[in-house]
């Protein structure tokens, strides 16, 4: 399984699963674009991919501005001088009961979450029919892509979304040898979860850390998952081991979710 020589380009880079991912496939020795809006992180990011001695470059971007994720495609290509794989991973949590979402809510939360992954899915099969090669787009859905999550319904209505757009683009992509897939994480301790504990314990008066080891004590493996978890799926799916592989959107949460 080798990701040697490839240009992946991860958006989110700067912190969580997109640091993790961006560190394993640095390891299997890829190229990296990495992509983010917090510079200060992205550059200590770029700083330990290239310590693993592959090339890397940075790019600011909001993945919910479709130039913006046009423009960091293009700069990833011209800098890296290729352009193989997409890994369209920034996204955010929102956590409120359905009976309070307002407009603006699923506005911020849709456009990144969803807008993002189907602007990164265009810019990279446009980059991939313009030199005329095979290419991966890999999306970030979740567990909650699969079942819906009390308090996380609008969240989960975009992983499920995630979910649709990786098959109707597998589909659309399949004959130009563009392979389209999803990895669908667990309970993985980053900000997000830390961010995630904080609005229950506001919300419903449940006391701070308690709901993140709520979720924890119930994964069948025993322990929460780590960026490394996902980032091994990740590095699968970006290899050409999983060139028979599309329209798929894989669990890798320790046992919450059986499908
Ligand atoms: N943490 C978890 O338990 C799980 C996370 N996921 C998904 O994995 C992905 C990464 O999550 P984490 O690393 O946990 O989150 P995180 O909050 O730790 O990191 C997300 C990164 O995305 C960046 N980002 C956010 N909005 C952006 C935008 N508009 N443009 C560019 N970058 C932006 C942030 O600056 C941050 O660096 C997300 O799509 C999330 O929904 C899925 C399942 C479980
Ligand atoms: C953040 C996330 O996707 C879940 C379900 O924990």
């Amino acid at each position: 399984m080798s990701v040697k020589g490839k240009v992946i380009l991860v958006t989110g880079a700067s912190q969580g699963i997109g640091r993790g991912i961006a560190l394993r496939l640095a390891k299997d020795g890829a190229n990296l674009a990495l992509v983010d809006l917090k510079a200060e992180k992205l550059e200590a990011v770029r700083k330990e991919v290239e310590a693993l001695g592959v090339k890397a470059t940075t790019a600011i971007a909001d993945v919910s501005k479709r130039d913006e994720v046009f423009a960091a495609v293009d700069h990833a290509e011209k800098t890296l001088g290729g352009f193989d794989v997409i890994v369209n991973n920034a996204g955010i949590a929102q956590v409120k009961p359905l009976s309070e979402v307002e407009p603006a809510d699923l506005e911020r939360i849709f456009r990144i979450n969803v807008d993002g992954v189907l602007w990164g899915i265009q810019a990279a099969a446009r980059t991939f029919q313009a030199r005329k090669q095979k290419g991966k787009i890999i999306n970030a859905s979740s567990i909650a892509g699969h079942d819906g999550f009390a308090m996380l319904g609008v969240y989960s209505a975009t992983k499920f979304a995630v979910r649709a757009l990786t098959q109707a683009a597998a589909k659309e992509y399949a004959s130009q040898g563009i392979t389209v897939n999803a990895y669908c994480p667990g309970i993985v301790g980053t900000d997000m979860w830390v961010e995630i504990d904080e609005r229950f314990s506001e919300i419903t008066g449940t006391p701070k850390g308690e709901t993140y080891k709520k979720y924890v004590e119930g994964i069948a493996l025993g322990r929460a998952q780590t960026p490394a978890d996902v980032a091994a799926l990740v590095a699968f799916l970006a290899s050409d081991d999983s060139d028979y592989i599309t329209g798929q959107a894989i669990l890798t949460d320790g046992g919450i979710v059986y499908r």
